[in-house]
């Protein structure tokens, strides 16, 4: 397991994805940060989309909503801050980025939510149930102008790819590149040491993170906090591999505080980026 060392995060993340570590100017208002929307939800699953919804609003992002296909949700300690609100009211809003799956249902609606905002969306995060209507309910393929972002385990990966769990993490980065290209998309293929491919031919392997994450609801902070970044303003080639760094290294730091890795929550992810992304300003004597 990788301990955690504040210098080697800070060395890494000025060298690889500066902007996250740039102070807030001092005039900034929560427009700046942009706003993401979280569509998902679904009976029994409405955790997943609120937790992407605390993910994206603790890794800075200026306004959140969330959009429950079962609304409203049984009684839940969801975060005051969000705006949530039935998923078809969500779909209907504006937003900078769109993080659609986290707990979305397998149904026509479902499909067809994903299909409106497709249209609508210039920044698309797609995790979870989203990715399982695609072999089904295709997408038309990304304008110039807008990015795709999946965000697939080595589940739903194999689902994509029709094939196995088992091959697909016999073959990640074959696996990863196929589906940036297949899809016109980035790509997040997770699992232990994630592999990040774009279409356009970037390639990355994540190495930090620990087995803490391997826990219910890890992956929907990811989908949150990716989209987060996003709809900040950092740009896809940093926000993707910076989302998947930071969320490893929160794991690192929860552990280095014995909050895990053993019974590590995903709930308690988002806090750690947040100290992580503020030690990462500090420490870059940007504040
Ligand atoms: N609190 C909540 O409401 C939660 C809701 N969740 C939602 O539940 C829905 C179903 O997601 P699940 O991921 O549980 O179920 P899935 O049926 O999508 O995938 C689980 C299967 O994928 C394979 N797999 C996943 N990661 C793998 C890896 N690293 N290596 C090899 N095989 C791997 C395994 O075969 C595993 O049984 C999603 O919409 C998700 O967002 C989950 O995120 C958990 C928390
Ligand atoms: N052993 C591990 N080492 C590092 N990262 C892991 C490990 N296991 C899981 N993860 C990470 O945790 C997240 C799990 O996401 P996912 O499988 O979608 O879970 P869920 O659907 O419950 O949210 C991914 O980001 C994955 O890369």
């Amino acid at each position: 397991m990788t301990p955690f060392d504040t210098e080697t995060c800070r060395r890494y993340a000025l060298q690889h994805f500066p902007d996250i570590c740039r102070a807030r100017p001092a005039d900034s208002h929560k427009g700046t940060f942009g706003t993401a929307a979280v569509l998902g939800g679904s009976k029994g699953m409405s955790g997943a989309a609120l937790l992407a919804g605390e993910a994206a609003m603790y890794g800075g992002c200026g306004k959140v909503l969330v959009g429950l296909e079962h609304y409203p949700p049984p009684a839940h300690r969801a975060r005051l801050e969000l705006m949530i609100d039935d998923a078809a009211a969500v779909a209907a809003a504006d937003a900078d980025v769109w993080i659609v799956g986290c707990g979305l249902a397998q149904t026509d609606s479902a499909a067809a939510l994903l299909q409106h905002v497709c249209q609508r969306a210039r920044v698309l995060v797609l995790d979870a149930g989203a990715l399982h209507l695609l072999p089904k309910h295709p997408l038309p393929a990304p304008s110039a102008d807008t990015v795709r972002v999946l965000t697939p385990h080595p589940g739903e990966a194999a689902k994509l790819l029709k094939s196995t769990p088992d091959a697909i993490v016999q073959n990640r980065v074959w696996a990863a590149r196929e589906l940036a290209t297949r899809h016109q998309a980035w790509v997040v293929l997770k699992g232990h040491e994630s592999v990040i491919a774009s279409a356009s031919g970037f390639l990355r392997i994540n190495r930090n993170g620990n087995a803490g994450l391997a826990t219910a609801g890890s992956g929907d902070v990811l989908a949150g906090l990716l989209g987060s970044l996003l709809a900040q303003g950092i740009a896809v080639e940093q926000a993707v591999a910076a989302a998947v760094w930071l969320h490893g290294a929160a794991a690192e730091w929860l552990a280095a505080r014995q909050t895990g890795p053993i019974g590590l929550l995903a709930g308690e992810l988002p806090v750690a980026v947040r100290w992580l992304r503020n030690r990462l300003v500090t420490v870059a004597g940007n504040n």
